[in-house]
């Protein structure tokens, strides 16, 4: 069943329906896990082994093996801030981010309804994402980016995949608002976090990182936070798992902005339950320059419910951080991802973080993804003939 956040209305599974139709609210899958957490044991690491928790039908399945990421201690780092450090590599997934997950399920819906055409706005790793799916499932693919502003590895993924590409005059937020307009058109379907399939998907990373800990919650969960999709979806992973027995303790949910674009930490610091929109969103960390986002409600909702926090980073400590999670830990991000290290640096910093909190920071895509930022924060390499005097002198030298 699908239900609305805000009045509760419900609607059936198979209703081709993004917002509440009542009152204009989000909408929700509600799932009951009547299962025993034994039967994940021995089953491929892929987000599908949780099949029991997610709604669509399992004949229909379009998966590239998304999920089951790495979950590495990061003891350096750690040490250094005083905290017991857990990073989920959602970069470790097909396209790169932790995307695949929403899209696997999505895509999946799409078979079930059997439409033949899907499509997104995107700040760039949605509409990878979405290419590769669309492909695998042989659906046709058109894709909304904001002009000039998505990442160079995000671009090829979703040209190379086969999708109809088209570039937008205008930001993230006005892409997606055309998107939208033509899927209620019906032209195809939509396949942006405001659909709820996209985040049973999603929601598994907070399955994993429960079951990462050894049927444990971590104090905290920190990511960041664009559209706001995935901090919703991972406080409803942990929520139904905790529901269901499987865990005692929830994660304070934490999301970190960019400066230039955060209208959810503004509204958290005012107590607010909605955001009032961010007109002109700026930030390197492009995958999270929105600045009107969808899922703003079940956001702000996971943050209060969880007694968690929302804070912002600027482009400087997102650039530092993703640099210090590289040459520290071995852990390659792009820069929209490094804003969970960025923001538990400032939290640790602040005093929001208590010393000894054992921390899962979400990173959410892949460094090969935005190569350009990457290279400019880069020393050019010397360029030397292969001669072994002259470079045993200038190694001797370093
Ligand atoms: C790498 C990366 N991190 C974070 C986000 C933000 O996720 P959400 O829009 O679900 O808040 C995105 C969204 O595109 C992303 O691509």
């Amino acid at each position: 069943m699908i239900r609305c956040v805000s009045c509760g209305a419900e609607y059936d599974d198979d209703e081709v329906i993004y917002t509440c139709e009542k009152c204009g609210s989000v909408l929700e899958l509600v799932s009951d896990i009547d299962v025993s957490k034994d039967i994940f044991d021995g089953r491929r690491d892929t987000l599908w082994k949780f099949k029991e928790c997610i709604p669509v039908d399992e004949s229909k399945i379009v998966s590239l093996d998304e999920g089951g990421t790495p979950f590495c201690k990061c003891d350096k780092l750690g040490d250094e801030l005083g905290v017991n450090l857990y990073v989920k590599v959602e970069g470790s997934n097909p396209t790169g981010s932790f995307k695949d997950r929403g899209m696997t399920v999505g895509m999946t819906k799409a078979m079930e309804l059997e439409v033949s055409t899907v499509g997104c706005a995107s700040t760039g790793n949605t509409s990878a994402s979405l290419a590769a799916y669309a492909a695998r499932a042989g659906l046709r693919c058109i894709v909304f980016l904001p002009s000039g502003k998505v990442a160079l590895g995000k671009l090829a993924q979703a040209m190379f995949h086969g999708a109809e590409v088209m570039s937008i005059n205008g930001n993230f937020d006005e892409a997606l608002e055309a998107m939208t307009a033509l899927a209620l058109e019906k032209h195809l379907y939509l396949l942006n976090s405001i659909n709820p399939y996209r985040l049973e998907g999603q929601k598994t990373i907070g399955y994993e990182i429960l079951r990462d800990l050894g049927w444990q919650s971590p104090d905290r969960i920190i990511l960041p936070v664009g559209n706001a999709g995935n901090i919703s979806a991972i406080w409803k992973g942990v929520s139904e798992f905790y529901n269901a027995g499987f865990v005692k303790d929830l994660p304070m949910m934490t999301g970190i902005q960019a400066e230039g674009a955060c209208p959810v930490t503004n509204a958290f610091r005012k107590g607010d339950r909605r955001v009032v929109p961010v007109e002109n969103p700026e930030t390197i960390a492009t995958a999270i320059r929105i600045g009107a986002p969808v899922s703003d409600i079940k956001a702000l909702n996971a943050i209060y419910d969880s007694n968690g926090y929302s804070e912002t980073v600027s482009d400087e400590e997102i650039l530092d951080a993703q640099k210090l999670l590289a040459r520290t830990e071995g852990i390659g991000v792009e820069p929209a991802s490094a804003a969970s290290i960025a923001g538990l640096k400032k939290l640790v910093d602040q005093g929001v973080i208590d010393k000894g909190e054992t921390i899962t920071c979400v990173v959410t895509g892949h460094l090969l993804k935005d190569p350009n930022t990457a290279i400019d924060a880069c020393t050019k390499p010397t360029e030397v003939d292969a001669d072994i005097d002259t470079l045993r002198k200038l190694l001797m030298n370093k």
